[in-house]
């Protein structure tokens, strides 16, 4: 899959709220009630993940989570980081 250009990206991340293009990565950071709501989304996540065979780059401290979504194959932000980021915010927006 190929690399989006800085200004596709940019474009493109206008539909998305609360993510920005950051050291390469789509990238946003959640909070949440506390570690239990943090470490279950971050399950579900996985699980979406897996079946995508997309996956992020991600921290959790106690209950924020901080996203990173690249391609490390394109070497860049591809279609597929897109997909992945709708895929996460529909499952915890
Ligand atoms: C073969 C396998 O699909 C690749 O290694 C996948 C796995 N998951 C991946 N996840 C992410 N975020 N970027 C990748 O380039 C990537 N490559």
């Amino acid at each position: 899959m190929k690399a989006l250009s800085e200004k596709e990206i940019k474009a493109k991340l206008k539909e998305f709220e609360g993510w920005d293009y950051h050291e390469g990565a789509l990238h946003t950071i959640f909070e949440f009630e506390d570690f239990k709501e943090a470490f279950s989304a971050m399950t579900r996540i996985a699980f979406e993940a897996e079946k995508l065979q997309h996956h992020p780059e991600w921290s959790n401290v106690y209950n924020s989570l901080e996203i990173y979504l690249s391609t490390h194959d394109a070497d860049g932000v591809t279609e597929k980081d897109f997909e992945l980021a709708k895929i996460i915010d529909d499952l915890i927006g």
